[in-house]
């Protein structure tokens, strides 16, 4: 694992903020997929808080979702409506800027149509759409964007899918992890004490792919790094520090 550990919250959160001010200098438009869930929103809040919500060129960033629950932008649920209210509404960005993968619509339309947006957007590149970059969390037990343990279907060779939420049954529509591994770079971003015990477990065991897709899913030929915080690298071993 490329374990990147930050000696703060902070300062991870200042490095995220400088590379998107870095890519936002340049002159085409980059495409970049954000995670779900709560991690992202520490993120959204620091650069919605700090000089970066007017010094980042918005104009240049397109923003997208690896994945998003099966429900209305307005429900608490919505990792796009998360991300509206604590970024979006602070600053300046084209709406033409924004994809959403649209949670209120018939999944098996939605995702169909988010696959046919993302190929009409994203720049291809060996006959594949190429994101710049893909943020991505990971659960407790590994899943990362709605790619469950034992459900991730490696061969899949579509943009999108529907998963269902284990737990809950919750529908949602997922970047595959073949559109994920084609991206330039990957990030896994993991924070806080809950993480620490499967920031162990991917580190230290001999895991197949189906148990945690998370220790998996990397960049074929890009980069693929764990940015990582004080709290959810805690349990890992001195040699994997
Ligand atoms: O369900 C989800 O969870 C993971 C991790 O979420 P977190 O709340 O532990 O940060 C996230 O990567 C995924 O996008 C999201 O839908």
């Amino acid at each position: 694992m490329n374990n990147i550990i930050f000696d703060s919250t902070q300062s991870l959160l200042e490095q995220l903020a400088n590379e998107l001010l870095r890519l936002s200098e340049s002159e085409q438009p980059i495409h970049i997929s954000l995670s779900g869930g709560s991690t992202p929103n520490l993120l959204f809040d620091y650069l919605a808080n700090s000089h970066f919500s007017t010094t980042i060129n918005w104009q240049q960033l397109h923003f997208w979702w690896g994945d998003e629950r099966c429900v209305a932008a307005e429900d608490p649920e919505s990792n796009y409506g998360q991300c509206k209210q604590r970024l979006f509404d602070h600053i300046t960005i084209p709406e033409d800027n924004i994809h959403r993968i649209r949670g209120e619509n018939l999944p098996e339309d939605e995702a169909i149509r988010y696959a046919r947006e993302i190929q009409l957007s994203v720049p291809v590149h060996d006959g594949l759409p190429q994101f710049d970059w893909i943020i991505l969390g990971m659960g407790g037990d590994g899943h990362t964007a709605s790619i469950f343990p034992g459900q991730t279907n490696y061969e899949e060779t579509n943009l999108t899918f529907i998963a269902t939420q284990p737990q809950s049954g919750q529908l949602r529509i997922s970047k595959t992890a073949h559109l994920i591994e084609h991206s330039k770079r990957i990030t896994y971003l993991v924070m806080g004490a809950s993480k620490a015990d499967i920031i162990y477990k991917i580190n230290t065991q001999n895991n197949s792919r189906d148990l945690y897709p998370a220790a998996h899913i990397s960049a074929k030929t890009g980069l693929t790094q764990f940015y990582l915080d004080p709290e959810s690298s805690t349990l890992l071993p001195k040699g994997k520090k």
